[in-house]
């Protein structure tokens, strides 16, 4: 049997670690780290994660900027706060809640963003920092830092392993990718174009799977290689008329019969998802950190 990564357990560990260096910061310079959340529309799906990230920021001593634009929003608009944001020294960190509504161009509004406030490293330069040998950009990615915190907080190693990811979206499978060739893994991508029997047989040999297709358990315990470390991204939710809120999360991954293969496996939820929110948090301490040290 697997074990399972309790990805709540080891993001309040280092959680209660960037409490402890807020205070230092406070105590120092009598400033905190600031985290400026922007929303817009009224996502279901978007709301409840601005909120989790809000609450995070609160427990931890963090200021929380919200800003909540309607759907109606223009795009010219969306970048004159985040221009505002940029020029406020009180605001460390900018976060865009993504997905944007149609008629805003995510990329223009993303590359507005100052480089050393990319706390999400979603801007195009970060990402092609990321994506170059011997560069590194300010800021990696909340989602695939987490997935390579967990693994190496779990003792699995990835130099000369053989990972696959499953899925190429430039917030997740993407970004991992290259975060996982920086580790030296060889590393393959296997997405909707790939055929179902090169990805089932790209994922039985692979070391690390990091699956982020966004596919109620599509990857099933057959497909893993026996020891194999698994982390799942999947957030589906799924219909379930035996919980008040009537649906219940599920990762990408069939995690009942995965995890009497795998060595490693993480759960959904209480796995990746609680370590993205610490590594926004960790992202907006260390650009404070930078910042306040600078001019300090
Ligand atoms: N600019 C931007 N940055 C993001 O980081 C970003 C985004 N846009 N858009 C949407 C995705 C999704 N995402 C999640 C964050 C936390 C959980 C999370 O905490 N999940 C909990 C469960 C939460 C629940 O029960 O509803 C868990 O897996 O245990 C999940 C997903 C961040 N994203």
């Amino acid at each position: 049997m697997a074990t399972v990564i309790d990805g709540k357990a080891v993001a309040q560990t280092i959680r209660s670690e960037i409490a402890d260096e807020v205070r230092l910061l406070s105590q120092k310079y009598g400033k905190v780290p600031g985290l400026a959340v922007v929303i817009v529309g009224n996502r279901k799906d978007s709301e409840s994660y601005v909120k989790t990230k809000r609450k995070a920021c609160a427990d931890l001593g963090i200021n929380s900027f919200d800003i909540d634009l309607p759907e109606e929003v223009s795009e010219a608009e969306v970048i004159r706060h985040v221009h505002e944001l940029n020029a406020n020294p009180d605001v460390h960190g900018i976060l865009v809640q993504l997905p944007l509504p149609k008629h805003i161009n995510e990329e223009k509004v993303l590359t507005e963003i100052s480089l050393a406030k990319d706390v999400d490293g979603f801007h195009p330069l970060n990402i092609g920092k990321l994506a170059m040998k011997g560069r590194d950009p300010l800021f990696l990615p909340c989602t695939p830092k987490a997935c390579l915190e967990l693994l190496s907080r779990s003792g699995v190693s990835i130099k000369g392993k053989r990972a696959v990811v499953v899925g190429r979206s430039n917030i997740v499978g993407l970004p991992a990718s290259l975060l996982l060739l920086k580790a030296d893994a060889t590393v393959t991508i296997v997405h909707s174009q790939t055929s179902q029997s090169d990805t089932e047989s790209i994922i039985r040999e692979a070391d690390i799977v990091i699956a982020a297709a966004g596919q109620a358990k599509m990857i099933k315990g057959s497909w893993i290689k026996p020891g194999a470390a698994v982390i799942d991204v999947g957030t589906n939710s799924v219909d379930d008329p035996t919980r008040k809120s009537g649906y219940r999360l599920v990762g990408d991954v069939d995690f009942e019969e995965a995890s009497k293969v795998a060595g490693w496996i993480t759960p959904v939820p209480g796995g990746v998802g609680p370590m993205t929110v610490t590594m926004l948090l960790k992202n907006t301490l260390e650009g404070a950190k930078r910042n306040i040290e600078q001019n300090n």
